[in-house]
This record gives C-alpha cells, sequence and structure tokens, in this order.
C-alpha cells in the first residue's frame, strides 16, 4: 500500500522541510522535521496525522503565509516563500467570510483584488457560485446561509481566481456529519471537472479516504512522513463505496499507522 513521495513531474515539491517555533514565553516547539514529498498535478492529497504535528503549519508553508525554518517548497521551478494568489488558494475550516459583503460579493473579493473589471467579476463570481450550486443565494448575506453553504462560498471564493492549487485546511471540520460528506463528495466532482490540485487537512479517516488520491500520514511532532497510501477506488466516489471491504480496509490501514505512532510515542 505504501507508495512513493517523490515524482518526476509535480505541481509542488517540498524538500527537507522543517519547521520550529519560538514560544513568546521561551523556548522552541519543533512541529516538523526535514519532510520531503511532492504534490502531484490534478490530485487530491490528505496529511493526517495526531493533533499538534504540524498539518496546518506545512498547508501554510505551501501556500506561502509562512516562511519555513528549513527547507525549500518550490512550484514549477519557482521558491514559494510569499502567497501565490494566482496559482494558489487558501480555504479555512471558518469560512472566513467578510459577513458584511453578500455571497455574490464575498466571492467577487479576489479579482476586486487583481482589479478585474466589476462586470467580469460579477459574470466570474455568478459562474462559480453556479457550480457550487448557490446561484438563487448570491444576495444573501453569510449570516442567513447554513454552515454548508458558507463552507460552498469560501470553496467559490477560492475557485474563482481560476488557481490550479487549493489549500484546504479542515474545510468541512465545523459541519455537521451529513453536510459533510454531502459537500465532499460533490466537491470531489467539481474539482476532478475544473482539474485541480488539492492539499486537504483533516482529522476525519473516512473523509479522508473517500476523497482522496493520496494519504501523507504525519507522526507525532517533531514529525516526519510516517507513510504514505494510496487510495486506490474508483472515482466518480458513490456513497455505497464507504461500505466496501476495500474503503474500509483503507480506513482500518490509516487508524493503524495513526494508532502505532501513537502508541510508540507513549512506549518511549
Ligand atoms: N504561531 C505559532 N507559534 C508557536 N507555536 C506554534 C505556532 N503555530 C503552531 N505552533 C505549534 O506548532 C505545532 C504544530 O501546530 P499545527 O497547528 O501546525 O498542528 P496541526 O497538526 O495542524 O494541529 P491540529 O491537528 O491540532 O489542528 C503545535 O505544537 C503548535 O502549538
Amino acid at each position: 500500500m505504501a507508495t512513493t513521495l517523490e515524482s518526476n513531474t509535480a505541481a509542488i515539491t517540498v524538500r527537507d522541510l522543517s519547521i520550529t517555533y519560538t514560544r513568546p514565553t521561551g523556548g522552541t516547539v519543533h512541529a516538523v522535521d526535514n519532510i520531503s514529498f511532492d504534490v502531484r498535478p490534478g490530485e487530491f492529497l490528505t496529511l493526517i496525522g495526531p493533533s499538534g504535528c504540524g498539518k496546518s503549519s506545512v498547508l501554510r508553508t505551501l501556500g506561502g503565509l509562512q516562511t519555513p525554518s528549513a527547507g525549500d517548497i518550490r512550484l514549477g521551478d519557482v521558491t514559494i516563500d510569499r502567497p501565490v494568489p494566482d496559482r494558489i488558494s487558501y480555504v479555512f475550516q471558518d469560512f472566513a467570510l467578510f459577513p458584511w459583503r453578500t455571497a455574490l460579493a464575498n466571492v467577487e473579493t479576489p479579482l476586486e483584488i487583481q482589479g478585474v473589471p466589476k462586470k467580469e467579476r460579477r459574470e466570474r463570481a455568478m459562474k462559480v457560485l453556479e457550480q457550487v450550486g448557490l446561484e438563487r443565494f448570491a444576495a444573501q448575506y453569510p449570516h442567513e446561509l447554513s454552515g454548508g453553504m458558507k463552507q460552498r462560498v469560501a470553496i467559490a471564493r477560492a475557485l474563482v481566481t481560476d488557481c490550479d492549487i487549493l489549500l484546504m485546511d479542515e474545510p468541512f471540520g465545523a459541519l455537521d456529519e451529513q453536510t459533510r460528506l454531502m459537500i465532499g463528495v460533490q466537491l470531489v466532482e467539481l474539482l476532478e471537472k475544473l482539474n485541480k490540485t488539492i492539499v486537504f487537512v483533516t482529522h476525519n479517516l473516512q473523509e479522508a479516504v473517500n476523497l482522496s488520491d493520496r494519504v501523507l500520514v504525519f507522526s507525532k511532532p517533531p514529525s516526519v512522513v510516517r507513510d504514505v497510501v494510496e487510495v486506490d477506488l474508483r472515482r466518480p466516489r458513490r456513497f455505497e463505496d464507504m461500505n466496501s471491504e476495500e474503503f474500509m480496509s483503507i480506513q482500518r490501514s490509516l487508524f493503524s499507522l495513526l494508532y502505532e505512532t501513537e502508541s510508540a510515542e507513549r512506549a518511549v
């Protein structure tokens, strides 16, 4: 089940990445220790691992929102050392919508920042709202939308710039189980159609198997990539697949890898 971490063609290459924080109160946290992996073009790659192992930190460095303590992250030939908004978008767990702007205006925001003319950005924002099934809610404000709808607006905002890479940090963590599964399946279908590359963080192993092409399992900090698991299930995924022996077996493998990580730590 284990597979290679590095490939010849990659959307993003991560080499010898270490992340260490200095606490304001003194002392350091060595979160991530010298990891290397590739994100392949068009894949859905998920990062899982024990709480505090550095998943969000890695995602932020991939997005250029944070500088690594050591190592190199590249998008093609270019080192990522700052945000690259025309190539990489970010989706957060808490939606991060502007409460004073309608759904449509929220989706238009990145285009406004890029200086896209009003008529064009309206049209593009409406098109993406349609793709996530929210065209009828364009004029609503975030407080008038359900959690699932808010997250779809946030995803529409990430898609509107035509970025090829989406970084998603527990985007469905705040949603109930049913909505989480529903949106996840719809999302993957849409992202596949749009040929996006996704790096996704979750704690939910069922979600990881359901959405991903590959899953990177991190150890406890200072974290290394403990294993990488290929999810070789048919696409598009179907709800009934979640009950298949193949699906369960991959989910059990992920659980064992996480559990072994935890027990190895306890044994030290
Ligand atoms: N800005 C910061 N300053 C100091 N320490 C930080 C900072 N950000 C993260 N850390 C520490 O780095 C470690 C990794 O944090 P991170 O949020 O990346 O982990 P995570 O795997 O995403 O956690 P979780 O699964 O709980 O969300 C933790 O020990 C955390 O306390």
